[in-house]
């Protein structure tokens, strides 16, 4: 088998705190085995444009803390054609690139599978997104810092509710998936937490919401993914709320991407460090089309194809665990 010599990495979909020390580890690991390495900015965009730069073990200096990625990320509709494809592939020709590692999310792994099915181009993907919907590994990258920011983020808001015995529904990042919302919501003490998963329903919401006043709580704090299956934002629920219980003084905060920016957390850091050396060394033994990953704490692989198809599901435990919290 012919070893590979040149390596290109991207960050792709929606940036994460940790795909920066995850850059660094394809870099260094790729230094390591004195196989070149080449950093593509905007993820697919600027494969499409050859917008490239070589990367050495010095390129990625002092960035293992640094939130955001120093590659830039973009969603680009271009690769989604065919015309956009044929692009990429001119310009990884014309660079003797021989592999890839794309560090994103579920988007950015179907666009890989399909441009590995059209031109054969070997690809291993990272899981970098703070919404850990990803099949495969329980955590990736950016996903515990997101949570650590949330927290954080939501422990303030009590200090206020409390001083002014107000309820707050706090809107968290989320797509299609709760992780955010169940686990920050568990770490915060929120009395109620809304997921996409999981239709609680709102009559339930509010018989909780009224036992909380009759048990004497005076502040409260809702946390609701994005993509609540409630169907309503959380304009709307604290709405319905001040319509059925007017004793209520409601107020929303949307924290927004501040939860995806930040210095990573250590553990971001370290499974970025992990990841990126597999990657590199499943490329090196001439794998393709997996995803690395973490289960159990061992670092692990699973096809593309399967981590895009696997989907996810949330903890009931959590959800038990949640339930009786507010008690
Ligand atoms: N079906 C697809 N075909 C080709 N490319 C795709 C496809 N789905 C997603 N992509 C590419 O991957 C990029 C990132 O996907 P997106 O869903 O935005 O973020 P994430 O990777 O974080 O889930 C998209 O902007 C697009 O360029
Ligand atoms: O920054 P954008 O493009 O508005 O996207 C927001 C979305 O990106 C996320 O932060 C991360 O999702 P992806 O990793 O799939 O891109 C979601 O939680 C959120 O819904
Ligand atoms: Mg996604």
């Amino acid at each position: 088998m012919k070893k590979i010599k040149k390596i290109a990495v991207m960050t792709s979909g929606g940036d994460a705190p940790g795909m920066n020390a995850a850059i660094r580890s394809v870099v260094r690991a790729c230094a390591y085995y004195r196989v070149s390495c080449v950093g593509i900015y905007r993820g697919y965009e600027g494969l499409i444009e050859g917008d490239f730069i070589e990367l050495t073990a010095r390129s990625v200096n002092n960035i293992i803390n640094k939130g955001g990625t120093i590659l830039k990320s973009a969603r680009s509709k271009e690769f989604r054609t065919k015309e956009g494809r044929a692009k990429a592939y001119e310009h990884l020709k014309e660079n003797n690139i021989e592999a890839m590692v794309v560090i994103g999310g579920d988007g950015s792994f179907t666009g890989a599978v399909i441009f590995n099915e059209e031109y054969k181009f070997p690809v291993i993907g990272i899981p970098g997104t703070i919404d850990n919907d990803i099949f495969g590994t329980t955590h990736t990258l950016g996903y515990d810092t997101a949570l650590n920011t949330a927290v954080e983020a939501i422990d303030k808001i009590r200090d206020t509710a409390s001083s002014h015995n107000r309820l707050f529904f706090v809107e968290v990042m989320g797509r299609d998936a709760g992780f955010i919302a169940l686990n920050a919501g568990v770490g915060a003490g929120a009395e109620e937490i809304l997921i996409p998963e999981e239709d609680l329903g709102l009559e339930r919401m509010l018989e909780s919401l009224k036992k909380s006043r009759r048990t004497g709580k005076s502040s409260s704090i809702v946390v609701v993914a994005e993509g609540d299956k409630s169907g309503k934002n959380v304009y709307e629920l604290a709405q319905y709320v001040e319509e059925n219980l007017p004793e209520y003084d409601v107020r929303v905060s949307v924290l927004g991407h501040m939860q995806r920016g930040g210095s990573p957390s250590c553990f971001d850091r370290v499974l970025a460090s992990r990841l990126g050396v597999k990657s590199v060394e499943l490329l090196l033994d001439g794998q393709t089309n997996l995803m690395v990953g973490l289960k159990n704490n061992e670092v692990i692989s699973t096809s593309i194809a399967e981590a895009i198809k696997g989907g996810h599901s949330i903890n009931q435990e959590l959800l038990r665990v949640s339930d009786i919290m507010t008690t």
